[in-house]
């Protein structure tokens, strides 16, 4: 389902379905910008904003539902080393050929079940994304746990990832950014539909 439908403010910046990722062009699968979740992880995702909007906080996501179309298309860009767009940007320091045994991108991604989520948070009062130490999808050691990073960073990372635990979300320990639901309904390796309007 469109999680914007049950999560009251929801910012949706669907970053796969544009040019702004790491790969520089829009994915394969992503035919809308939407975030597309399960019902149960949509309702989760709920219960995480209402919590954070009591502190005058406010979820974004970045990526919801991934097909497994999306998965593969990038497995092939990251075997052309002539696609480079994103480099700077993206992953600075590391060879794209990496990024997967690093475990930055997944060959079999967990967002293709429908229950996980790449997100950050925003400023209630004026839409803002707050500091979180480093930009989504910077694939770098200072996007994870025990990172060296700011106070003022820290403290947001720690208020995300203590919003969607109590939510029912377990983090992973190389991106602030993406969480799955611990109760999620669907196992195995999830689904090849694309993201679209019906
Ligand atoms: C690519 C990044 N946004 C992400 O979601 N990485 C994890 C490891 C994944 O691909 O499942
Ligand atoms: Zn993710």
């Amino acid at each position: 389902m469109d999680a914007t439908r049950v999560v009251p403010g929801l910012v949706a910046e669907i970053r796969y379905a544009g040019s702004h990722n790491f790969v520089g062009r829009p994915i394969d699968g992503y035919e809308a910008a939407l975030c597309l979740l399960t019902h149960r992880a949509a309702r989760a995702l709920a219960r995480a904003q209402a919590a954070l909007a009591r502190d005058g906080y406010g979820l974004k996501v970045f990526d919801c539902y991934r097909p497994r179309r999306a998965v593969a298309d990038f497995v092939r860009w990251a075997r052309d080393p002539a696609a480079l767009a994103g480099k700077d940007e993206f992953y600075p320091e590391v060879d794209k050929r990496d990024l997967f045994r690093l475990g930055y991108i997944a060959e079999a991604s967990g967002h293709s079940r429908g229950s996980t989520v790449d997100l950050t948070l925003v400023d209630k009062a004026t839409g803002n994304e707050v500091p979180m130490g480093t930009p989504f999808d910077l694939f770098s050691p200072r996007s994870g746990e025990g990172a060296e990073i700011p106070p003022a960073a820290r403290a947001n990372r720690a208020r995300l990832k203590a919003a969607m635990g109590r939510a029912g979300f377990s983090p992973y320990a190389q991106e602030w950014w993406h969480f799955t639901l611990r109760d999620e309904p669907h196992r195995g390796p999830g689904f090849d539909v694309p993201v679209s309007v019906r």
